[in-house]
C-alpha cells in the first residue's frame, strides 16, 4: 500500500500535514515540520504586521493526562506577513509543498498580502483563513456570507485567478452548508476548502478551581481535538458533496491513522493535525503514517484513491 497522493497537481509522499497555527509560527518550528515525515506543511495565519496575541494562558489541553481536546484563544499571534513571505522564498519545495495562511484584520490587509504573494510568484499555496474566532471585537468572515462573498470576489481577481483555498469554520446547519458552498462554487480559482477550524467560543470550566482555564475572553475559546471529530467529518463530507470541482482538506480530531482514514473516506484529499501535533510534536507524522498504512493493508487498499470519498450511507 502507498500513501502517495497529489494536490493541485503537486506530488505528496503522504496526505498528512499540520493545521495552521500549530508548530508553524517561527522558523525553527517550520524547519522541524520540513524535516518531519509530513507530506506538506502550512504556516501560522499571519496579519500584515506582527502581533503578540492574547494574554496567557491562552491554550490548554483538557483533562491533561488524556487530552480529549484543547481550547485556545491565541488571538492571532504571528511574526507578520513579511516573515512568512521570506520563509516561502527559502522553503525547499522539492522536499514537500508549503501552504501559506493569511488572516488579515481588514479586507485591505488581505488584499495587500495577496498582491505581494502574486508578485512574489512563489510556489507556496495560499490558504485564506476565514475563520479565526479569537480576535476580540472581530466577527469571523466564515459566518458573514456577504463579507465572505466580497472578500472572495476581490481576492480571486487580485490573485489573477491563481488557485488558492479557504479555511472554513464549522457549520452546523444544512442551509449554511448550502449557502457557503453556493458562494464558493462561484469562484473556480478557489481550488480547495479546509474544513474545519476550531469550534469557536466554547467554555471549559475546572470544577476544582471553579474557574475558566484560559485568560482571554473570560475563558471562551476555540475547541479542538476529539470533541470536534464528528463535526469535522460532517463539514468535510458536506463540502465534498457540494463542491465536486474542489479538493477538501480535512482538519479536526485527527490523532491517529483511524481518524485520518475517516477524513479521507469522508472526502478529504489531505488531512491536517492540530491539537495532537501540539501535544506530541512533529514525530506524530511518522506514527500516523504507519497507522494509516496498517489500516489500508488490513482492508486491502493499495492507495488512497481506493477509499477516498467512498463513504457509504445506509
Ligand atoms: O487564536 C488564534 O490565533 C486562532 N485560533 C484558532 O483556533 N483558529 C484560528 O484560525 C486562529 I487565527
Amino acid at each position: 500500500s502507498s500513501l502517495a497522493t497529489t494536490f493541485l497537481d503537486l506530488p505528496l509522499a503522504n496526505p498528512l500535514m499540520n493545521a495552521s497555527g500549530v508548530w508553524c509560527s517561527v522558523a525553527s518550528q517550520l524547519e522541524a515540520l520540513l524535516e518531519s515525515e509530513s507530506g506538506a506543511m502550512v504556516t501560522k495565519s499571519c496579519t500584515l504586521d506582527p502581533r503578540n496575541g492574547n494574554p496567557e494562558p491562552r491554550y490548554r489541553v483538557l483533562d491533561g493526562n488524556k487530552p480529549w481536546g484543547s481550547i485556545n484563544s491565541m488571538g492571532l499571534p504571528n511574526e507578520g506577513f513579511p516573515y512568512y513571505l521570506r520563509y516561502t522564498e527559502r522553503h525547499d519545495y522539492e522536499t514537500k509543498p508549503l501552504f501559506i495562511s493569511i488572516s488579515g484584520l481588514t479586507l485591505d490587509d488581505n488584499l495587500a498580502m495577496v498582491d505581494s504573494l502574486k508578485d512574489a510568484v512563489t510556489p507556496a499555496i495560499l490558504e485564506i483563513n476565514l475563520s479565526c474566532p479569537n480576535v476580540p471585537g472581530k466577527a469571523q468572515l466564515g459566518y458573514d456570507f456577504d463579507a465572505m462573498d466580497t472578500l472572495l470576489a476581490e481576492v480571486t481577481s487580485g490573485y489573477g485567478q491563481r488557485q488558492l483555498g479557504v479555511k472554513l469554520p464549522p457549520y452546523f446547519d444544512i442551509a449554511h452548508f448550502d449557502e457557503a458552498a453556493a458562494i464558493l462554487n462561484r469562484y473556480p480559482s478557489v481550488a480547495f476548502v479546509t474544513c474545519i477550524n476550531s469550534i469557536g467560543n466554547a467554555l471549559v470550566i475546572d470544577i476544582n478551581t471553579e474557574s475558566v482555564i484560559i485568560k482571554p475572553k473570560d475563558g471562551f475559546g476555540g475547541l479542538g481535538g476529539d470533541y470536534v471529530l464528528p463535526t469535522a467529518l460532517a463539514n468535510v463530507n458536506a463540502f465534498y458533496r457540494r463542491c465536486p470541482e474542489k479538493a477538501v482538506i480535512g482538519c479536526g480530531g485527527v490523532k491517529s491513522g483511524h481518524e485520518a482514514f475517516l477524513h479521507i473516506l469522508a472526502g478529504a484529499t489531505l488531512v491536517q493535525m492540530g491539537t495532537a501535533l501540539y501535544e506530541e510534536g512533529p514525530g506524530i507524522f511518522t506514527r500516523v503514517k504507519a497507522e494509516l498504512l496498517e489500516i489500508m493493508k488490513q482492508k486491502g487498499y493499495e492507495n488512497l484513491a481506493d477509499f477516498h470519498g467512498k463513504l457509504k450511507t445506509l
